[in-house]
């Protein structure tokens, strides 16, 4: 049997172990060859072939329920349940997600691929079963990783769990001892303890599940009996499968990185590396830190993805990484401003909203100088519908007293995060988005705080205002030339600060016939809601337009593509200022026609 020959977990039920030994053989190969070319979760998912394996053959999915944590791990699930021809569009627009997909298959039933909520909807669906009255209805298994089980959500889960003996659930912890780097904390050594057989009762056992381990997550007749024993048992019980992340691919397993957790296309790698966004964050927080001893960064388990490896290195007492735990890494800064520091939380944008009551109420409400840099704002693509940093700004506007930067490049990057640690008595965020830096757009002039980086020539009040919110300034600065060529006069500003607005953007709008805000931010509640207020307030009564992405879960493509299907590129802009309101277009001369 081969991975392109499965076309269901009933395929593997009858296989002897050396034809199984032969399929994980070949589902290893198959992963580094497609994955290699996609991009993709490689690392994690070659950790987890012989589990997936043993987890189908003892479980009947789908009348079993196997849920994904965080869901990064599926690739061999999908191949198990009959998809792997779908791994040449994996991650790629109408091809294959990269996480499970309800719409793929009735053996996917989770897809959010924010971690540590595994548990919960696996303690959730077992009561519904057993209030339902379906006893036969099945297992419910939840397989979570050692450092998704560092997230705070999951020990409410497990608390839930063990104290319900009736809890008919099956915890599978995947316990490969990292998440990009090294899982930390107390849950880390005690991990390491169990695996060692050094501890004494697992924590597990302590709230209430019996516990199974620690086994070989790469021997599957050892994972089938394990399995087959919770299986049997009823009631809450975790097995503690060890396994190796990107076992069986000795780059992987020698990556001292992330052992190759989420790779970019082979083609890809070619030609030299560009600039990007994490970078420039990453080298200035690194500067500022050696001019300012209180400034502090924060990661939660993703200090090389949100670009930290630089501060880290040079100031190793000031980095905290939590784990995947943003909730304690907002609440944990509030602690270090009230001690006096800066704390820097580096974090995705997306990320951010497991953070959002701490960040409200243990940081706000105090006025504590925290700093929260938000990567991956806007549109991602690879990673589907939870990966999209799409909320923040509607969230963050409503939080009193907090100050949301957004750069339109890197020079404006380096300033606004300067500003942002300058600021004590309240929070501050700065957002930017995923891939390379955006060329630098200086700017004409500034009015108030705004600042203006094309003026339109048409007089008096004529000319369509564009504010363009950070990195859509480059795309509105293109949208502006093309307007220009159609003789459509416009005007191009960026606020800098989004939230709160600098009111001198109200006596600009009030100069001209039409406002369009363009951001990449979802509609509801974004910056193009923020200028419309402003002018409502300023009694400026000019039509606000807002380009912005659609309130929606956009699910997974190439960044380039979404952001065109939103209407967020050059073309689209200038096709939606052009047709927001009759304009006097511009005679050859500048003139009014
Ligand atoms: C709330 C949240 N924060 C951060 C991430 C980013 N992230 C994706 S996978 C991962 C590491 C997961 O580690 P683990 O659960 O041990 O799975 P493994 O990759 O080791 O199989 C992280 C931090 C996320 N998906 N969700
Ligand atoms: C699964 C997860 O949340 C991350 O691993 C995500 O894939 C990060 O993607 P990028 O760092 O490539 O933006
Ligand atoms: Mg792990």
């Amino acid at each position: 049997m081969t991975p392109e020959t499965i076309t269901g977990p009933e395929d593997l039920r009858g296989l002897p172990p050396d034809e199984l030994r032969s399929l994980a053989a070949g589902i290893r190969r198959f992963l580094v060859d497609r994955v290699s070319r996609t991009g993709g979760h490689l690392g994690p998912n070659l950790g987890v072939v012989e589990l997936t394996l043993a987890l189908h053959r003892v479980f009947a999915s789908p009348r079993d329920r196997i849920l994904w944590d965080t869901g990064h791990q599926a690739y061999v699930h999908k191949i198990v349940t009959g998809r792997a021809g779908g791994f040449g569009g994996l991650r790629q627009p109408g091809g294959l997600s990269g996480y499970p997909s309800r719409e793929e298959s009735e053996h996917d039933l989770i897809e959010n691929s924010h971690a540590s909520t595994a548990l919960s909807i696996a303690d959730g669906l077992a009561r519904a079963r057993r209030i339902a009255g379906d006893r036969d209805g099945g297992a419910v298994v939840a397989v979570v990783g050692d450092g998704a089980l560092t997230g705070g959500v999951a020990w409410e889960a497990l608390n839930n769990i063990g104290g319900d003996p009736d809890a008919d659930v099956v915890v599978v912890l995947n316990d490969n001892g990292r998440s990009y780097a090294p899982t930390v904390g107390g849950l880390a050594r005690h991990l390491a303890e169990l695996r060692a057989g050094s501890a004494g009762a697992s924590i597990f056992e302590e709230l209430g599940l019996a516990y199974i381990g620690p086994v070989d997550g790469h021997d599957i007749p050892a994972l089938e009996q394990a399995l087959r024993e919770a299986r049997a048992m009823g009631g809450p019980v975790v097995v503690h499968a060890v396994t190796v992340k990107g076992a069986g691919y000795v780059l992987a397993e020698n990556d001292d990185l992330d052992r190759f957790h989420a790779v970019r296309p082979m083609a890809s790698g070619t030609g030299p590396a560009q600039e990007t966004w994490t970078d420039v964050f990453g080298a200035e927080l690194a500067r500022l830190g050696g001019e300012r001893s209180d400034l502090v960064a924060i990661t939660a388990a993703m200090l090389e993805p949100t670009g930290l490896s630089a501060f880290a290195a040079a100031h190793p007492d000031r980095t905290l990484d939590v784990g995947i735990a943003e909730q304690h890494a907002a609440a944990s800064a509030a602690g270090l401003a009230l001690g006096g520091l800066h704390p820097v939380v580096a974090v995705y944008a997306t990320f951010l909203n497991r953070a959002f009551d701490q960040l409200m109420m243990d940081v706000a409400l105090h006025r504590l100088p925290v700093t929260f840099v938000l990567d991956r704002a806007g549109i991602t693509g690879d990673d589907g519908p939870s990966h999209n940093g799409m909320w923040d700004l509607s969230i963050l506007r409503v939080v009193p007293g907090l100050r949301v930067a957004a750069p339109r490049d890197g020079r404006r990057l380096r300033e606004l995060l300067a500003e942002a640690v300058d600021v004590d008595d309240g929070p501050t965020a700065v957002r930017f988005p995923k891939g390379a830096v955006a060329a630098d757009v200086a700017a004409v002039r500034s009015h108030g705080a705004v600042d203006v980086l094309r003026e339109s020539t048409a007089p008096g009040g004529d000319a369509a205002l564009i504010v363009a919110a950070g990195a859509m300034a480059g795309p509105c600065m293109e949208a502006a030339e093309l307007l220009e060529a159609r003789g459509v006069a416009s005007t191009v500003v960026d606020p800098r600060w989004v939230a709160p607005l600098d009111p001198a953007l109200a006596e600009l709008a009030a100069a001209h016939a039409t406002v369009t805000v363009v951001e990449d931010n979802g509609e509801a509640g974004g910056v193009g809601d923020a200028v419309a207020a402003l002018l409502r307030e300023a009694g400026v009564r000019v039509p606000v337009t807002a380009l912005a992405v659609p309130q929606r879960f956009i699910g997974h493509g190439k960044r380039p593509r979404i952001l065109e299907d939103c209407g967020l590129t050059g073309p689209r802009i200038a096709a939606a200022v052009e047709s927001a309101a009759p304009l006097t277009a511009l005679t050859t001369s500048g003139g009014r026609t």
